[in-house]
């Protein structure tokens, strides 16, 4: 039987969009060290250094993977496991916990991305809660789902793990503010008074068609800025800026993949772009992952920053509401619309 007869044809991909059998292997994808932020007596050449070796990643790749950055690593074990048992439960006792249209946070087995289904299930869950969007001129919050006994602890290990995210979120965007000539905390206030960042367990399991469907279908992340943990399997691919080939991003154990998204590119008028990515299956094993989206408040108004303007570099975009844009790309998942997504191109000057 051809590999075509073995999945649903919900999962198939276009023949354009199908990973290739062997991927390119590179570690190109830069690996920052951020120890100089937790060093004791900073040196200002290695924080100079660092903020340089940030703003050349964000430029020429959108996409970076960093060391030393002060997460604990018990506590992301015990995350990792926790996600692990979640995903390990019987499919009813994991639908207690599912996502619709009303309650948007939680448990999830049918995500569309463009249109063609992904190879996963998912757990999300909001840092602050409850996480308001705007809806039909009105606002909705939103409130986790958490699973009533097992796996043991899984809310206080979200929460615990959550805030570590948190923490190493805003150095992140500090040091990208500084690579961008900012004042180091001119991010900090769109995160201020409930943000919409969320957390995302996502679990692909062994596919027996690894080269007709995909984890993650091709996409760029909306918000500002996601940092991912991935495991050892693999499958995380980076279109890379100078050529367009799909390039794995592989594992380094307890590191954190960062990658800016839309929001980011907006502020900095296309100085850094968000990049697209996917996610490869694969036939034998199972792989887990677990994005922090880093997103503001709902009422941003995302638009280019003032201080980066001048009369030669006009505002290439018109201000959105972050909210609105969100809570777009939330329903079309539900109504898995036919017509294009909202995206950040259609604020273009
Ligand atoms: O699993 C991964 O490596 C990436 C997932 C991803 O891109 C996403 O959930 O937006
Ligand atoms: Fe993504």
């Amino acid at each position: 039987m051809g590999e075509l007869e073995v999945i649903d044809p919900v999962f198939i991909q276009a023949p354009e969009h199908r990973p290739k059998p062997e991927s390119v292997q590179a570690n190109n994808v830069p690996l920052i060290d951020l120890s100089p932020l937790s060093s004791r007596e900073p040196d200002p050449g290695a924080l100079e250094s660092l903020v340089a070796q940030i703003g050349q990643a964000c430029k020429d790749w959108g996409f970076f993977q960093v060391i030393n950055h002060g997460v604990a690593l018990h506590l992301r074990e015990r995350m990792e496991l926790v996600s692990k048992q979640f995903f390990a439960m019987q499919k009813e006792e994991k639908k207690k916990v599912a996502r619709d249209e009303v309650k948007p946070l939680g448990y999830y087995d049918t995500e569309h991305t463009k249109n063609v289904r992904d190879w996963k299930e998912v757990f999300d869950f909001t840092l602050q809660e409850p996480m308001i969007i705007p809806h039909d001129h009105e606002h909705r919050e939103m409130w986790n789902q958490w699973p009533p006994h097992n796996p043991p602890q899984m809310k206080e290990v979200c929460q615990q793990y959550g805030a570590e995210m948190e923490k190493l979120g805003h150095k992140l965007l500090e040091l990208i503010a500084l690579s961008l000539g900012l004042e180091r905390d001119r991010f900090r206030g769109f995160f201020e008074g409930g943000t919409t960042c969320f957390i995302r367990l996502n679990h692909y399991p062994p596919c027996p068609g690894p080269d007709l469907a995909l984890g993650v279908g091709r996409h760029k992340d909306a918000g500002a800025l996601t940092v991912l943990a991935q495991d050892e399997v693999g499958g995380l691919q980076v279109k890379r800026k100078s050529d367009g080939e799909w390039i794995l991003v592989h594992p380094t154990p307890n590191a954190y993949i960062v990658n800016v998204g839309d929001i980011i590119q907006v502020w900095s008028n296309d100085k850094y772009e968000s990049v697209e990515h996917r996610v490869k299956v694969n036939a034998e094993r199972e792989r887990f992952s677990i994005p922090y989206f880093m997103n503001p408040t709902h009422d941003t108004k995302v638009e280019p920053l003032d201080e980066l303007l001048s009369s030669r570099n006009a505002a290439k975009y018109r201000a959105y509401c972050w909210g609105e844009f969100f809570a777009t790309r939330k329903l079309s998942n539900f109504k898995k619309l036919d017509v294009e997504n909202v995206q950040i191109y259609h604020f273009k000057n």
